[in-house]
């Protein structure tokens, strides 16, 4: 597809970053083109509106969990068009008032997510969004602190996902990536 190719164009690699061994794909340069960025946008949004399992001309997503930090900057810009809630899950230790929280292995460490605790209403309907899927261990971490405040995740969206890895047999829901990267 001419879009994902498009988009595909605008992705680095680093190699030995953050540390010796990781290949580091870097997802900024496509923010850095406004067309690209759009374009990225407009896939995600057509793909949730058209294929996410769970969703009817009735059935709207009511959430958009977005991860710390890359699911940030795409998560919110889903959530408006949508015309959903945006709701962060953050490295422990940032977020004010009750939280939850859920830890988790990643390509390259330990970290512990926390999640407001009167965030997500129980039966919403969930997509949580983050720029790229390695172990599996961050979003595995969200769905958790999802699942725990009584939402039901439909699906995990991400613009690049490491298949090497299988991250996606860790999660509970179908899992959508836009670009597939096999080293
Ligand atoms: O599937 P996993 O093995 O859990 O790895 C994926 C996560 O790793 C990266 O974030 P990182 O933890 O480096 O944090 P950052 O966004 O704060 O840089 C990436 O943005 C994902 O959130
Ligand atoms: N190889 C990688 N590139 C970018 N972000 C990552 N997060 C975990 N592994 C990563």
């Amino acid at each position: 597809m001419a879009d994902v190719d498009f988009i595909k164009e605008h992705l680095t690699s680093h190699l030995d970053f953050p540390k010796k061994g990781i290949v580091f794909l870097d997802i900024f340069p496509i923010l850095r083109n406004p067309l690209a960025f759009e374009t990225l946008i407009t896939h995600l949004l057509q793909h949730i509106t058209s294929h996410t399992i769970g969703l009817s001309p009735t059935k709207n997503v009511d959430v958009v969990v977005g991860l710390d930090a890359r699911g940030f900057l795409i998560g919110p810009i889903l959530a408006l068009r949508l015309g959903a809630a945006f709701v962060p899950v953050r490295k422990a230790g940032k977020l004010p008032g009750t939280c939850i929280s859920a830890s988790y292995q990643k390509e390259y460490g330990v970290d512990s997510f926390e999640m407001q605790a009167d965030a997500i209403k129980p039966g919403q309907a969930v997509v949580v969004v983050d720029d790229l899927l390695a172990t599996g261990g961050s979003a595995h971490a969200a769905g958790e602190l999802v699942a725990k405040q009584g939402g039901k995740t439909l699906e995990y969206l991400f613009i690049i996902e490491l298949m090497f890895l299988k991250g996606s047999a860790a999660l509970d829901a179908p899992v959508y990536s836009i670009v597939q990267s096999d080293d």
